[in-house]
C-alpha cells in the first residue's frame, strides 16, 4: 500500500486564524491524499503549529473549511467543533438545530471520533502513570466505562477491557516499546517517550495522525526508528501521516508530498525534489536559523 492514492482524505480551505491583531494564518488551503506522508514545513513562527491546532480543534479557526473524508464519510471539522450562532440560522430551523446540537456537544472528541489523532510539540504523557496505563487511557472513548457494568464485572466489560489491552500491546509492539510495557512513562529517554505518543494516538484507531515535530530532540539513530516506524504506519496500517519537523533530513527522506508555510501562506508544494528546488522556499529559509536551513 505504499505510496499515495489520488482520494483527499483532509482538504482545507480559505483557513485563518487570528489573535488578537496577529494574523498566524492568512489563507491557508491544502489537499492530503489518503495513505501519504505529507510534511508541512516552514520557518520558525510559520503558522504550522496553528494549521494543527485548528485542525484537531485546539483553536477554532477564524474562517474557513476543513473537511475530513474518514469513516466512509465526510466530517466538517469548523462545524462539530460548535460555531457561533448566525442571524441567518433562525430562518433555517435544520441548521439552527444541528448548531445547538454541536454547541453542546460538539469538541475535539469528535474530531478524534472522526479519525483524526495528534502528538504535541511539547511531550503531553502521564508521566507517573505506567507505559500501558497511558494507552488504556486514550482509549476511554471506546471502552464501556458504564459504572455499573463495572461494579458488576459483566463480560461485556471484561471484552472491552481486553480489546483495549490488546490494541495497547499491539500498538507498542508497532512502535517497538514491547520490553517497556510496565515503565513509568516519564522514567523513558525522550526518544520513546515520542514513539510512545505515537501509540497512544494510534490507539484512538485514527485514519489520520498529525504528528507535531517528532524528532525534536531526538538522536540519529532514535530518528532513523522513528522514519522506519512513520513508513510503517503509511505501508502496513494504511494511515495518512501529516508531519511539522524541522529535520530536513528526515522529511525530504520519508515524505511523498511537501506543503510550505510562510507567514501564515502556503507558498510551495510539490515533492521533496521539487521543493528543495523551488527559489521561494529557499527564500522564505534565508535568514532563518542555520539548523533549519539543511535543505
Ligand atoms: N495562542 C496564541 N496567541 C497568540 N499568538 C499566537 C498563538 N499561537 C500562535 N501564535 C502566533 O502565531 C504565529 C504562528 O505560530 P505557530 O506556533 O503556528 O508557528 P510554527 O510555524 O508552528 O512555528 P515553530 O516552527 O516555531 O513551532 C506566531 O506569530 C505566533 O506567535
Amino acid at each position: 500500500m505504499s505510496g499515495t492514492g489520488s482520494e483527499t482524505i483532509l482538504s482545507v480551505e480559505h483557513l485563518m486564524m487570528h489573535f488578537g491583531g496577529i494574523k498566524a494564518l492568512n489563507d491557508v488551503n491544502l489537499a492530503v491524499k489518503r495513505g501519504s506522508i505529507t510534511a508541512l514545513i516552514g520557518p520558525n513562527g510559520a503558522g504550522k503549529t496553528t494549521v494543527f491546532n485548528c485542525l484537531t480543534g485546539f483553536y477554532q479557526a477564524t474562517g474557513g473549511n476543513i473537511m475530513l473524508n474518514t469513516r466512509g464519510r465526510p466530517t466538517n471539522i469548523i462545524r462539530v467543533l460548535g460555531q457561533k450562532f448566525r442571524a441567518a440560522d433562525f430562518i433555517h430551523p435544520a441548521r439552527l438545530g444541528r448548531r445547538i446540537y454541536y454547541k453542546m456537544f460538539g469538541g475535539t472528541h469528535l474530531v478524534n471520533r472522526a479519525g483524526l489523532a495528534r502528538t504535541f510539540q511539547n511531550i503531553r504523557l502521564f508521566r507517573e502513570m505506567s507505559v500501558v496505563e497511558n494507552l488504556l487511557v486514550a482509549q476511554h472513548m471506546q471502552v464501556n466505562r458504564n459504572l455499573i457494568a463495572g461494579v458488576l464485572n459483566t463480560p461485556g466489560y471484561r471484552r472491552a477491557e481486553s480489546r483495549a489491552l490488546d490494541r495497547a500491546f499491539y500498538w507498542l509492539e508497532v512502535v517497538e516499546l514491547l520490553d517497556c510495557a510496565n515503565r513509568l512513562a516519564g522514567e523513558m529517554s525522550y526518544g520513546q517517550q515520542r514513539r510512545l505518543e505515537i501509540a497512544r494516538a494510534m490507539c484512538t484507531d485514527p485514519e489520520v495522525i498529525c504528528l507535531d515535530e517528532p524528532a525534536a530532540g531526538l538522536n540519529p539513530v532514535e530518528t532513523r526508528t522513528l522514519s522506519r516506524i512513520i513508513r510503517l504506519l503509511r505501508d502496513r496500517h494504511g494511515i495518512t501521516v501529516l508531519l511539522i519537523e524541522h529535520d530536513m533530513g528526515m522529511v525530504m527522506e520519508i515524505s511523498d508530498h511537501i506543503i510550505v508555510l510562510d507567514h501564515g501562506d502556503v507558498i510551495a508544494t510539490g515533492t521533496p525534489r521539487a521543493i528543495q528546488a523551488n527559489e521561494s522556499v529557499i527564500a522564505a529559509y534565508l535568514g532563518t536559523d542555520e539548523e533549519e536551513l539543511a535543505l
